[in-house]
């Protein structure tokens, strides 16, 4: 699960940062020469993970390891029986090996190659240009719940609570939240087709689809608004787009090739989408209601400064939270009464 969330993050914020472009180039595809001899799902990692470091593919161990495993109906290599590491494998095997091998090539994310993705201990199906759910954001989804069984709406009146997710993606929070609030509903709103689609297929898949309103919508376009269902929230939470708009070409080339950019653009400070969330949040929000976002490093004090500079919001950051990394990256803003 740590792979993409790293691979960002070494993107956004590693030795590239500051205008140098960083030098992986696309491999251009050519096919790859039989596997002759080559027959064990052992071997079979050994060889794809020299082919991938040979042409620079990054992650080379990790790719070809899901992919042996996935072609062999596992999740991870490790959680192969040990049989099947050294058992002979199929020649339909070794054919669909070669065949998801040769999209990692073409830098394909192996979300996509896989076609599906643990998060919060869902599996959720993967669709390009849908964004890929990071690592990171598992930990926005626990402070959401930590503060859910804080509040009194824990004690679970149905329905309850209200949570709006602006930028569902592939519903990977909105799913999440619903698995493990029994009484909740969700609004997820997204701006992409595909986004509502791979949304609406994840909530069937789950069978989390009655607690669910999905809903195609630009949420820059406030007329939209107007039409949501159910009334004021008790929490916003999104991970929105929130990439400096000059960081976009410094993505790896599975992001930028693959993931769609209005999933990842958040215009020249990273701060459009998250500006409209706070300055729609008086119309979403009950009172003492709270958003909880994903973020930039950079972004806490601009927020902030942001939020001082219209006091008519009623809104206050009362918490900043640390990834894994230690980077500030989640926020917690509160509606207090007018
Ligand atoms: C970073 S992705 C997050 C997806 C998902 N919540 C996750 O964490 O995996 C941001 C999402 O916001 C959506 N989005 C971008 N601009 C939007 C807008 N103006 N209105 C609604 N959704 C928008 C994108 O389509 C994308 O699915």
């Amino acid at each position: 699960m740590e792979l993409w969330g790293r691979m960002l993050w070494a993107f956004l914020s590693g030795p590239g940062r500051g205008g140098r472009t960083l030098g992986w180039a696309f491999s251009s595809w050519q096919p790859q020469p039989p596997l002759a001899g080559l027959s064990s799902a052992t071997e079979l990692v050994s060889h794809w993970t020299r082919v991938f470091e040979k042409r620079g593919i990054p992650e080379a161990r990790e790719s070809s390891e899901y992919i042996v495993a996935h072609v062999l109906g596992a999740k991870t290599f490790q959680s192969l029986r040990p049989a099947l590491w050294t058992q002979p494998l199929t020649s339909q095997q070794l054919q669909c090996i070669q065949e998801l091998s040769s999209r990692r090539l073409q830098r394909m994310p192996v979300q996509y190659i896989l076609g599906e993705w643990d998060f919060q201990g869902l599996s959720l199906r993967m669709v390009p240009p849908v964004f890929i759910p990071r690592p990171e954001t598992e930990e926005l989804v626990e402070w959401v719940l930590e503060e859910v069984a804080q509040r009194s709406y824990a004690v679970g009146s149905p329905g309850s609570p209200l949570i709006l997710e602006v930028g569902c993606g592939s519903g990977a929070i909105s799913l999440s939240l619903l698995s493990q609030l029994p009484q909740s509903r969700v609004i997820a709103v997204d701006k992409g087709e595909a986004a509502i689609s791979l949304t609406h297929e994840n909530a069937q898949r789950l069978r989390l689809q009655d607690r669910i309103w999905i809903i195609h919508l630009d949420m820059t376009s406030e007329r939209s608004w107007t039409h949501l269902p159910l009334g004021p929230v008790d929490l916003v939470v999104s991970n929105p787009p929130y990439v400096f708009h000059q960081d976009m070409e410094q993505l790896a080339p599975e992001i930028r090739s693959y993931e769609d950019p209005a999933a990842l653009d958040g215009g020249e400070e990273g701060m459009d989408i998250i500006t409209h969330i706070l300055a729609l949040a008086p119309q979403l929000l009950k009172d003492s209601g709270s958003i909880f976002l994903e973020v930039d490093p950079r972004h806490p004090e601009l927020v902030s400064s942001w939020l001082q500079s219209r006091p008519e919001l009623y809104l206050n950051l009362v918490a900043v939270r640390r990834d894994f990394c230690g980077r500030p990256r989640f926020l917690h803003i509160q509606r207090s009464r007018p």
